[in-house]
């Protein structure tokens, strides 16, 4: 015995009175899972620019790390918490068709085992929510989307196909959804096209620019959004990244200034996870090989704890 050497890249600084958020993540062992569920779908050659998203979702678990399980704000801690990690969906390695066929199945399926789980999804691009959302509803029945994106993506099907420009029309228009079950946030100038924001009126798309949010305050969108969805049974929360300012996610590819802040996307993300009928999240668009001391898998890795803080069914003391 040699007490000084550890397993490679497992000699680092433990405090015992601290729990790290990275330590919550539970392999699935293929039979029991707890009420939370992770899974991972790397795919970014679907995307339209130049993206490493296939990298983020093991960023994402790693972030974790940076944080501890204590709520100061709350008194609330996750240490008892156990995420059940479903790892990462195997892609196809040059077929974005098959690649997508396999997220929706396996989705499909893992969901079929745990219907009552709240999934957690780590893209990829933003094309896996179609796949993702497509699998996932089959448990639910009617469901509502709030999409949390400076772009519509509402993209034309012709043009490039199941790209990270067209998941939510690709959504709409095999019938997963109606338009009038798709709720856009953080929706931003020059980023878009009109004939995107005439699909989206055309169908129903219930759209709230960034400047809207500053106006009229993120509580009162979320409220009205919530409202919006009254008739769905459940609602599947989709964070694009680029939806902040990039100031606060340099690691994404469709960068831009005059975007959301990262306190207000978080306190969405509380005040959205309050409601049970919140069952289902992804985020997605980050490239880690772009990002900037990992400042865009860290605020993933937040939003994630955001949404286990509301979820855990603790009350704040
Ligand atoms: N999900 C992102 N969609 C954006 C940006 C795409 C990109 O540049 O990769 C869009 O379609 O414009
Ligand atoms: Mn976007
Ligand atoms: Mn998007």
């Amino acid at each position: 015995m040699v007490p000084y050497l550890k397993e490679a890249g497992k000699a680092i600084f433990q405090d015992r009175y601290v729990t790290k958020a990275n330590e919550l993540l539970v392999p699935w062992d293929g039979k029991h899972a707890s009420s939370i569920g992770l899974i991972g779908v790397p795919l970014s050659k679907s995307s339209i620019s130049h993206s490493g998203a296939a990298f983020a979702p093991q960023a994402i678990r790693q972030a974790l790390s940076f944080y501890t399980t204590y709520s100061i704000e709350t008194g609330i801690d996750l240490a008892d918490i156990a995420i059940t990690d479903y790892g990462d969906i195997v892609m196809h390695p040059t077929d974005i068709a098959k690649s997508q066929k396999r997220i929706a199945e396996t989705v499909g399926q893992v969901v079929a085992l745990h219907p009552e789980s709240l999934w957690i999804t780590l893209g990829g691009d933003h094309s896996i929510t179609c796949p993702v959302v497509s699998g996932w509803q089959k448990q639910k029945g009617k469901i509502g989307i709030i999409q949390f994106d400076a772009h519509h993506d509402l993209r034309n099907l012709e043009d490039g196909g199941p790209t990270n420009g067209t998941p939510f029309r690709r959504l709409i228009e095999t019938g997963v959804i109606d338009g009038s079950q798709l709720v856009q946030i953080g929706l931003r100038d020059f980023a878009n096209s009109r004939a995107y924001t005439e699909y989206g009126k055309q169908r129903g798309v219930t759209m709230y620019t960034i400047e809207e949010v500053y106006r009229l305050g993120i509580e009162t969108i979320i409220e009205e959004s919530m409202k919006t969805l009254a008739d769905v049974t459940a609602v599947y929360v989709s964070v694009d990244m680029d939806v902040l300012d990039q100031a606060f996610a340099p690691g994404c590819p469709a960068i831009g200034p005059g975007g959301m802040d990262s306190r207000t996307l978080l306190h969405a993300i509380s005040l959205l996870a309050r409601d049970d009928k919140v069952q289902a999240i992804d985020i997605v668009e980050i490239d880690p090989t772009i990002d900037f001391r990992q400042m865009t898998s860290r605020l993933a890795a937040w939003v994630i704890l955001q949404f286990l803080k509301e979820k855990s069914g603790r009350q704040p003391d």
